[in-house]
């Protein structure tokens, strides 16, 4: 299925269960009448909706980031508390459930979707999100829409979005998938294309990495937002005094219990900060890599915005060891050194420099470890940002992967002979990862390491299929889908 929503009987048009659970409240669950309280400026518009809306205006007119503009958005319209949380809810749900919508509107609208005007789409794509996942009783889910749609568009729109919702009411989400999705086989992706709302060709690639046999469990878990976890950075604060139970994986991670992490003072104060599991895994395993004489050297190459610099400068501050963060964005430069200053309060040492790590002005055989954790297509961590996956295109892999060996083989040259690399994406595609890491280990001054011992205990399946290599996944971990490999110069 494509979300987290029980199995129903199909719903009767118009007709609807109370309002529940994260959905409930004045912005769901009540159809707004023509003389309700006015909302943004003259209009009667939800203010819930609204805010939902105006963030999928801005991410598909800006191309900018859903979770980057919600809280700006959510702001301006003075949203807190459940209404907030319904605007985001409705939101983010939308904009990864597209793929499934739009199969839906599709079959409710008498021309091609592409002849819909898209201020249109977006309302219809949120109204059915009400409809299909969020339980919100459909007078509500559709009486909204259509004053949204008569606010942004027209009073013709506005019946237009009135009968094409009614249609949405004939099924129920299940019911719409087995109408419209074909059975699932290997070898056609259309199944998972409409059910779980994945273009066809990330599901290819995905089904390529995993096969068949749990894609379905991890297309599902791309439609679930993740928990937030937190990292203690070593030496400036603890796992204890973070609020949350500590994750399974790592051994610095919390999962925040409650709130945001900006009210977290240790995360306020840089001490801590949020960060997936998995990339806390990838600079615990560069850290923690036997690497036999000197070791004063640590370098990471492609370090922006700086999660893993941070955790690995806190890390080398414990062994005196010294980090150069490599960031080749000015802009992302400037990030890392602002995530790496509280390491001053235990004595790091450290440099940042804007530079290209596939020339990076530092000297060759002269690193005793390095991350490469390399620019990718991020098809890993679809869960995280609710748009990605409708933004990457199949033509964006190739140039990622001459990017991804120039960087690797960059830092093997700058490894002394028992030195150390770790290569890392947040993808799990077999041309961004194993191929990759074959290509390079052509070398023969470079061997590939098993690096399964240094996983924590008790990690399950966490194999990659290259020998030595380890890749996560959501639905096995937890975390996002990392790929891992160790490297090491001779
Ligand atoms: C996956 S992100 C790294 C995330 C980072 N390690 C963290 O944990 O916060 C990849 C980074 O590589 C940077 N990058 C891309 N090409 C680069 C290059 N040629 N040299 C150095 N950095 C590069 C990107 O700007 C981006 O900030």
């Amino acid at each position: 299925m494509a979300e987290s929503r029980r199995p129903g009987r199909p719903r009767r048009p118009g007709a609807g269960g109370p309002a529940s659970g994260a959905a409930s409240g004045s912005a769901s669950g009540q159809a707004r009448r023509p003389s309700a309280r006015p909302a943004a400026g003259s209009s009667r518009v939800d203010p819930a909706r609204l805010a939902a809306y105006e963030v999928l205006k801005t991410v598909r007119v800006d191309d900018a980031y859903a979770n980057l503009v919600l809280p700006a958005v959510l702001a301006r319209l003075g949203l807190e508390g459940r209404d907030a949380a319904f605007a985001t809810e409705l939101a983010s749900g939308t904009l990864r459930l597209r793929g499934t919508y739009d199969a839906v509107l599709g079959a409710c609208v008498q021309r091609p979707l592409r002849k819909v005007e898209d201020k249109v789409l977006d309302a219809l794509r949120l109204g059915t999100h009400q409809l299909l996942s969020m339980r919100v009783p459909p007078h509500a889910a559709i009486s909204t829409t259509v004053d949204l749609v008569r606010d942004r568009a027209s009073s013709g729109a506005a019946s237009f979005a009135n009968a094409v919702l009614h249609g949405v009411t004939a099924h129920d989400l299940d019911g719409w998938v087995a109408t419209l999705a074909p059975p699932a086989t290997p070898r056609s992706s259309r199944y998972e294309e409409i059910a779980f709302s994945h273009p066809r060709w990330i599901v290819e690639e995905l089904r390529r990495a995993l096969g068949d046999e749990e894609l379905h469990d991890l297309l599902r878990a791309d439609n679930v937002a993740p928990r937030v976890t937190l990292v203690a950075r070593p030496g400036l604060a603890t796992r204890e005094e973070l609020p949350g139970e500590p994750t399974p994986w790592s051994p610095y991670g919390v999962v925040l219990a409650a709130g945001a992490p900006s009210g977290v003072p240790a995360v306020a104060e840089g001490r801590a900060g949020v960060q997936d599991e998995g990339s806390q895994l990838v600079a615990h395993l560069l850290a923690t890599a036997p690497v036999e004489g000197r070791d004063r050297t640590w370098v990471d190459l492609c370090a922006g915005p700086g999660g893993k610099a941070a955790l690995l400068t806190s890390l080398a501050a414990q062994r005196d060891a010294r980090v150069v963060a490599v960031e080749r964005q000015e802009h992302r430069a400037r990030l890392v050194a602002r995530s790496l200053a509280p390491t001053r309060a235990v004595g790091a040492s450290y440099a940042v420099l804007a530079a290209d790590g596939t020339r990076p002005p530092l000297l060759p055989g002269s690193v005793d470890r390095v991350l490469v954790d390399a620019p990718c297509t991020g098809l890993g961590a679809l869960r995280r940002r609710p748009e990605s996956r409708w933004r990457r295109r199949p033509d964006d892999v190739l140039p990622l992967v001459l990017l991804q060996r120039r960087l690797l083989g960059s830092a093997l040259d700058l490894l002394r002979p028992g030195g150390v690399a770790v290569y890392a994406t947040c993808s799990p595609v077999l041309t961004e990862t194993d191929e990759v890491v074959a290509a390079v280990s052509q070398r023969p001054d470079v061997v590939v390491e098993d690096l399964l011992p240094l996983l924590p205990a008790g990690m399950p399946d966490a194999a990659g299929r290259l020998p030595g290599t380890a890749q996560l996944w959501p639905h096995r971990h937890g975390t996002d889908a990392m790929f891992l490999a160790l490297l090491r110069k001779v």
